[in-house]
């Protein structure tokens, strides 16, 4: 790939301006785009195609880039090398990011940057929660991206106007669409934003389609979609690592770990209030920990057994937490795995100093 017009990949006035600031001479430092993080490694497109990159200064860990490690998404200088691996040089100011507290030394780590829209993905059968919906618009015009809101699943629910009706006293000027992967409704509308030059970011909890409807958006099968029984809504957690998809010529969708985990983290805070008269009940467990399960003087299963819980809500609680559980330890574990790594290579170099 050459000769890419790095415009059709975002690359806007907003960066260019930085760029000509910068007075650089040097004819080899050009303008690219980061489309994927790995170790010490990223991968660029610039207008000499795609390319390897690596940090400018130590191979392997460089204080200068400390709180600005360039994430997917970004737009960085890099010094073009005909014969090796690109020089990432410096981080261009982001114009929307998403990030979150690296639990290990409680810094900002930025998950996604420079996106146009943030699809808020919301499944029609079960995942329906408007406080949910609420974090997820503030967190978006937070990110300095445009929220739109997905209600996905649509062949599954015959009515869906009160959902709409909800949202709409929620979600001011903010587009909704209902949609289904599976028969194609209200894909046409979201074409708009399937635009040339423009990014978009996905958010939501596991199991509500996004990787399917970035395959329908993009005609085809780029993602792995885990199917799910419908009947216990249960998500899978096996996403693998990807990060920039090309969705349609320009057109792109950032998809990283960190990313997904967002809607997760979200999903934990938001237990408590979803659930509240549950959490409630707990409260007066005899136990702490209680599991409700068989524990003597559990609040929870007398409420179940007097009818004043309903079943249904109780297990629709248990399946939210397993899910929040079980991908949340996955998340963490391989963070910790990540970060373990890397202060290894810290302390590495330390020591050769
Ligand atoms: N009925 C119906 N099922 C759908 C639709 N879209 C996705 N699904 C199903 O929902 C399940 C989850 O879909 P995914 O696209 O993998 O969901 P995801 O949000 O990417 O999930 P994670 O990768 O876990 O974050 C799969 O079984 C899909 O087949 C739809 O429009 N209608
Ligand atoms: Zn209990």
């Amino acid at each position: 790939m050459n000769n890419i017009n790095l415009e059709e990949f975002g690359y806007s006035d907003f960066y260019k301006r930085q760029v000509e600031e910068m007075n650089i001479d040097d004819k080899d430092i050009v303008p690219a785009r980061v489309i994927e993080v790995h170790k010490e490694q990223y991968k660029v497109i610039s207008r000499f195609g795609e390319k390897s990159a690596k940090l400018k200064g130590s191979l392997f860990y460089n204080d200068s880039f400390e709180n600005e490690y360039p994430t997917v998404g970004d737009f960085v200088l890099v010094k073009y090398n005909p014969m090796g691996d690109d020089v990432i040089y410096e981080v261009l100011k982001r114009k929307s990011k998403f990030s979150r507290l690296d639990s290990w030394n409680l810094k900002e780590q930025i998950v996604a940057a420079n996106f146009d829209y943030v699809f808020i993905v919301v499944s029609m059968n079960y995942d329906f929660n408007i406080k949910r919906i609420e974090r997820y618009i503030a967190c978006a015009w937070q990110s300095g991206g445009t929220p739109v809101i997905i209600l996905t699943k649509c062949d599954l629910c015959s009515d869906y106007s009160e959902m709409i009706e909800k949202l709409n006293e929620i979600a001011f000027g903010i587009d909704i669409f209902a949609v289904s992967s599976y028969t194609g409704y209200g894909i046409d509308e979201l074409k708009k934003y399937i635009k040339r030059n423009k990014t978009l970011v996905l958010l939501g909890s596991s199991g509500v389609g996004k990787s399917s409807l970035t395959n329908t958006l993009a005609g085809k099968e780029i993602m792995k979609v885990n199917d799910i029984r419908e009947d216990d809504s249960k998500g899978r957690h096996t996403t693998t690592h990807r990060q920039m998809i090309f969705v349609s010529d320009g057109n792109m969708v950032i998809d990283t770990p960190g990313m997904r985990e967002m809607g997760l983290w979200d999903a934990e805070n938001g237990m408590d209030e979803t659930f509240s008269d549950i959490e409630e009940l707990a409260h007066n467990c005899k136990f702490s920990d209680c599991t409700h399960n068989s524990e003597p003087g559990c609040a929870v299963r007398k409420a179940l057994q007097e009818d004043t819980l309903s079943k249904e809500r109780f297990k629709n609680y248990l399946k939210l937490q397993k899910e929040v559980k079980f991908a949340m330890e996955k998340e963490k574990r391989k963070l910790k795995s990540r970060e373990f790594n890397n202060r290894k290579k810290k302390m590495k170099l330390k020591w050769r100093a």
